[in-house]
């Protein structure tokens, strides 16, 4: 098999500042929202990748109307929302491998009924979505798999939803979650809709970034801890009228470790410390092993203090930016472990297993459990050809192993298929080439 690669020359040292790309995670949250809320929405800096690309694209063959605006400024995207009715009863709509798009969709499909079909890359029929299926079915929505039980494809039909108390288990993905939060206001017509959760939910900075949204289009939810959520009837999304969609936090964490493990000072702008996305907090984990943070309402710069501590934490609640941690780890000064991770086995690959494999080809000693990875610094890294496994991620954490840290020899590293960094960063290898001095 021929593969398309990108080489990376050895970086002695990085400096300088990265506008950093609209956060995945608001912009397909947003684009949902606006379209099913009353009254049309100018969303700015919306995201534009493979991620926020499909989810355009399914809301364009359901009938919901938008367009792009180039401003001196940036991209406007006007969406005209559609108040819960969508104009398109029957659609085949194509995900790619975008999580954020197919949960919450399937969730507001199967709820306002009609004849749908969901698919994705092979890769999104193997990730799971049997919980939502499950908490929405169990609701009275008609939603059938096409393929494997419990995975993509599926095909959502009329139904009825009777119940007022749904649950959902929270332990595989937040998105399920998400996903029922998101279109409880359309069930909660005349009776309140109580959801609670069953298991221990991981990646809670997710549910926050779900409520913080929720609210800005004119919805309350009531929280009881992590274990039930209500919404109260009646309550019907409202435009907020402009929103803007912030950097992408997860994006930000290969600057960020570049300026950690190369000297820096780099800064990302797009995000600080009014964030509502949780994987700010990557810059305390950064912090941990070291490294001198500054942070300001909206940008974060890393500077490198030497060699890098390692660290042993739980990262449950960063499991994106924890992939950068891994790398990290790399150049640090003894063996770290990274816990609490067990969604990282199904996400755009099984991320364990790749990452260890991955890091055992620069000569890192890796113990890789069900829901850890232990990642011990060889002597010397050895710069190789690196698999990416259709992983954005995969990708953009392997560009930081080109940079010359304390302990590294040896030129080139080959990132095989580079182009997968479209899911969520398509400009990335530039950015990260404007750093290099
Ligand atoms: O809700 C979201 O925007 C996301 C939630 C997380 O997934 P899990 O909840 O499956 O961990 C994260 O990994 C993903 O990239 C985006
Ligand atoms: C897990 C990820 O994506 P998704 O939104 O498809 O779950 C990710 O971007 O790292």
């Amino acid at each position: 098999m021929t593969h398309e690669y990108i080489d990376l020359q050895t970086v002695a040292h990085v400096q300088g500042a990265v506008r950093l790309p609209g956060s995945k995670s608001i912009s397909n949250r947003i684009l949902l929202l606006s379209a099913l809320s009353q009254g049309d929405v100018a969303i700015v800096d919306l995201l534009a990748s493979d991620d926020t690309a499909v989810m355009l694209a399914a809301l364009r063959s359901l009938g919901v109307q938008w367009t792009e605006e180039q401003t001196a400024t940036g991209t406007i995207h006007h969406v005209k929302g559609v108040a819960g009715v969508l104009p398109n009863k029957s659609a085949d709509l194509f995900m790619g491998n975008a999580g954020t798009a197919i949960r919450p969709l399937t969730a507001a499909l199967a709820v306002i009924g009609g004849d749908y079909t969901l698919h994705g890359v092979p890769r999104m029929h193997e990730r799971p979505i049997g919980d939502l299926v499950d908490a929405l079915n169990a609701a009275g929505t008609n939603v059938e798999y096409t393929g494997n039980p419990g995975f993509p494809p599926l095909h959502i039909k009329q139904g009825k939803i009777h119940a007022q108390r749904l649950s959902v288990r929270g332990d595989v993905s937040s998105q399920f979650l998400t996903a029922l939060l998101m279109v409880a206001p359309l069930m909660a017509r005349e009776h309140a809709i109580a959801i609670d959760v069953v298991g221990e939910l991981i990646s809670k900075p997710y549910i926050e970034i779900t409520l913080n949204l929720i609210r800005r289009f004119g919805v309350t939810v009531e929280q009881n801890g992590w274990e039930s959520f209500t919404i109260e009837p009646g309550q019907v999304y409202q435009s907020p009228g402009t929103i803007h969609v912030e950097g992408d936090a997860s994006s930000a964490s290969y600057f960020l470790a570049a300026g950690a493990i190369a000297g820096g000072p780099v800064r990302v702008e797009g995000v600080g410390r009014d964030s509502i996305q949780g994987d700010v907090r990557f810059a305390a984990a950064l912090e941990q092993m070291g490294v001198q943070i500054t942070m300001g309402d909206n940008w974060i710069e890393a500077r490198s203090n030497g060699v890098l501590k390692a660290i042993d934490a739980d990262f449950n609640h960063i499991p994106d930016a924890a992939m950068t941690i891994a790398i990290a780890a790399l150049y640090a000064d003894g063996t770290s472990t990274l816990r609490n991770i067990a969604s990282w086995r199904v996400k755009e690959t099984d991320r364990i297993a790749a990452m260890a494999t991955e890091l055992r080809k620069v000569g890192a000693i890796v113990e890789e459990g069900a829901d850890y990875i232990k990642v011990t610094p060889p002597a010397v890294i050895t710069p190789a050809t690196i698999d990416t496994y259709d992983d954005h991620r995969m990708a953009m954490c392997f560009s930081l192993v080109s940079l010359d840290g304390a302990a590294r020899k040896g030129n080139v590293m080959r990132i095989n298929d580079p182009q997968c960094v479209g899911k969520t960063f398509p400009e990335y290898f530039a950015a990260f080439a404007a750093i290099a001095k």
